[in-house]
Parts: structure tokens; sequence; C-alpha cells
């Protein structure tokens, strides 16, 4: 394979139709999940030259865990709707690429499996685990601990997500519960028997507060748009914004996530990480992210078209891809090294007239 959108198209054709729609499709008319890979495109690299060094060094910190790209996966659902070995195949794969992973509560694998996959690659792996806060606090406490226990060292509250979005291609196939034998296995073993996973308008400041007091975990806001929000976050403690758009599955007529992060950077001015996802899909998409105030990425959806193509090697091509070609970009753009990726290197394509 020899970019992601070759996976991406192996992928289409192994799905069954209602699964490879569900993964692929975005809320109501998709603007903003077609609008997370044009957003890219509608960026330029200004390249420095003549670097004088032929070293470059991408690895990067992320809340004490060390990556080395500077590109994580994000949490998606249901990875065994992809392939038979699921989260498993995930797991060992990200490790094997010694960066950060990302469970997803919904996924139909434990947070304990899946970290005993991932270190049985390597014992070091970075794993940490994505949250939808539940109004039934018990339930909440209990993920925390089983995370906290599987060896997780930080949390991703997703908080752009007050009620579910309107996925219209779900609706067309019908498509609305897992196939017999797939479950959110997380949500399973709870007080009261399985649960289903909760989106609730009802959470405030004061929840997120309350899952701050009751761990020592570092706390990352998923799904930040608005920079009063960031700012928020910031003030307030907590210890990494993502900003998101949900992969375009929430509300539709949201920016893409690209165009969102120069304002939340700037308010954020370096006290925290900004992690970014939402329609990365070359290196050169990395390295805009950066320049424009990532510390680092995430990648959703194509992760589940590795896995869908080929399992664990689909998931490892896709990450080995991602870091080939960002690291042709850096060395393109005249880069030795992260801190080379500042905001003058981009620009809006189109004629730079007048700014002189
Ligand atoms: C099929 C699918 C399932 C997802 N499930 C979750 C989830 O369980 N929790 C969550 O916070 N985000 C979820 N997301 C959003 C991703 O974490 C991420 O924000 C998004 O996919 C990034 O965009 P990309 O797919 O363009 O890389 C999901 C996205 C997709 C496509
Ligand atoms: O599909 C999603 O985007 C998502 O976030 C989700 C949330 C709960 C259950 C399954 C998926």
């Amino acid at each position: 394979m020899i970019s992601l959108a070759e996976l991406h198209e192996v992928a289409r054709q192994r799905l069954a139709p209602e699964h490879y729609d569900y993964f692929a499709g975005g809320a109501a008319d998709e603007i903003a999940l077609e609008d997370n890979e044009q957003a890219f495109r509608r960026l330029a690299l200004l390249p420095r030259i003549l670097p004088g060094s032929a070293r470059r060094d991408v690895a990067v910190n992320l809340l004490g865990a060390w990556a080395s790209m500077p590109v994580f996966v994000s949490p998606t659902a249901f990875h065994r709707l992809a392939h038979s070995d699921g989260e498993l195949a995930t797991a060992r794969a990200v490790a094997a690429a010694r960066t950060v992973l990302i469970a997803s509560m919904a996924a139909t694998t434990t947070i304990g499996d899946m970290a005993a996959a991932a270190r049985a690659v390597d014992p070091d792996a970075a794993l940490w685990f994505q949250l939808y806060l539940q109004s039934d606090t018990e339930v909440t406490d209990l993920l925390v601990r089983r995370a906290t226990d599987a060896g997780c060292t930080a949390l991703v509250v997703t908080v752009d997500s007050p009620v579910f979005g309107h996925h219209e291609r779900d609706r067309r196939h019908g498509f609305t519960d897992l196939p017999e034998g797939l479950a959110a296995e997380n949500m399973r073993d709870l007080p009261g028997g399985p649960r289903n996973i909760e989106m609730s308008p009802v959470l405030s400041w004061d929840d997120l507060e309350r899952l701050r007091a009751s761990t020592s975990l570092p706390l990352v806001l998923k799904g930040v748009l608005h920079p009063e929000d960031a700012r928020l976050a910031v003030e307030r403690g907590f210890d990494g914004i993502l900003v998101s758009n949900h992969g375009g599955r929430q509300l539709d007529a949201v920016p893409a996530s690209i165009d969102a992060l120069p304002r939340i950077a700037e308010v954020v001015g370096g006290r925290v990480p900004v992690l970014l996802d939402g329609g990365v899909r070359r290196g050169t998409d990395v390295v805009i992210a950066l320049a424009l105030g990532a510390t680092a990425v995430g990648i959703g959806r194509p992760v589940l078209w590795g896995l869908a193509a080929d399992g664990e090697s689909g998931v490892r091509q896709v990450l080995e891809l991602l870091r080939g070609e960002f690291d042709h970009a850096l060395a393109l753009c005249g880069g030795r090294g992260l801190a080379d990726l500042t905001k003058d290197l981009v620009t809006v394509r189109g004629p730079e007239v007048g700014k002189w």
C-alpha cells in the first residue's frame, strides 16, 4: 500500500455497506466531515531552506508518555465490526509503532484486554481511556477505576456530545444495533447489568470538577472548538485540549478542526498541550497542524480502514505510512525537529497579493 487512500479503498471493498457507512459517515449533510479534509487542502506550506543537518527528531512527550512521532490514535467505537481481532489488533499495532492509543469507552474489547495486548508488544505501551461521563456517577467511577487498574495514564473526556449526532447513512441502512456476538464490552459488567452509553445535556463543568477530584490521572477535554471553552478548561486546571469536531459526526455546521485550531492555540498559549483530530490523511497535514500550534494529531477513520484492510498489519501500515510521510514533509520544509514547525510556515492557498 502506498497511501492511506489506498487502504481506505480496500476497506471500502471489504466491509459490509452498512458497516462501511457507519465508520465513514458524518452528521446530516456531512459538511464538517468533508471540510475536515478539504480545509487542509486550502492551506499551503512555505518551506525554509538549507537545514544544515540530516538528523530529524520527531518524538514528543504527551502528558508523560513518549510518542515516537506526533501522531496518536483517536478513540473510535466497535473495532470488531472492522476485523475479528478488533481492538486487540489495534492495540498491538499502536504499541509496535510506539505511540499513544486512546481506547474508546465504546470498544468491543475491554480496556483490560486491550492493555494486556499492548503490553505484550511493549511493556511501556502508552494507553489512554476515552470516557463519556455517565449520569450515574457509580458507573463513571467504576470505568475510571478499571482504566486506571489497566494502566491507562490519562483520561480523555468527550465533551462535544450532549446528545447523539444524527447519522443519515445509518438510518438509510436501518443500522441501529451491533450484530449478534459483539458488544460494548466495557459497559457489560456493571452494577445492574449491561448499560448503554449515555450522552447527557445535563452535564456541566461541575461534573468535570467532580471527575477531577476523583482521580489523579491527567484529564484531556475532547471536542473543544470554542476558544472560550479552551480558556475555561485551562483556567480550571485541565491538562490538555483535544480540538475536534468528532470527525464531523456531531454538529454538522462546525468548522473543520484545523480551521478552529489557531485561535485555540493562541488562547491556550502553551500552558497545556493542544491536540487535534479530524481529516489528517497525509504527513503534510501533520506538519500544518503542528505549525499552527498542535502538539500532536490524532487519526480516527484511517485506523479503521487499516484494520478492515488487513487487521494488525493494516493498522501498522497506516502508522508507518504517516510516519514516513511526516518525516519526509519535515525534511522538505527544511525542519530538523518539531520546534522548527512555526506558524509562519503556513499560508492560505491563492496568490499572495497586497500583503506588502
Ligand atoms: C466510527 C467512529 C466512531 C467513533 N467513536 C468515538 C468514540 O467512541 N468516542 C469519541 O470520543 N470519539 C469517537 N469518534 C471520533 C474520533 O475520536 C475522532 O474525533 C474522529 O474520528 C477524527 O476524525 P478522522 O476520522 O477524520 O480522523 C468516532 C469516530 C468514528 C469515525
Ligand atoms: O459513533 C461515534 O462517533 C461515537 O462517538 C459513539 C458513541 C457511543 C457509542 C458508539 C459510538
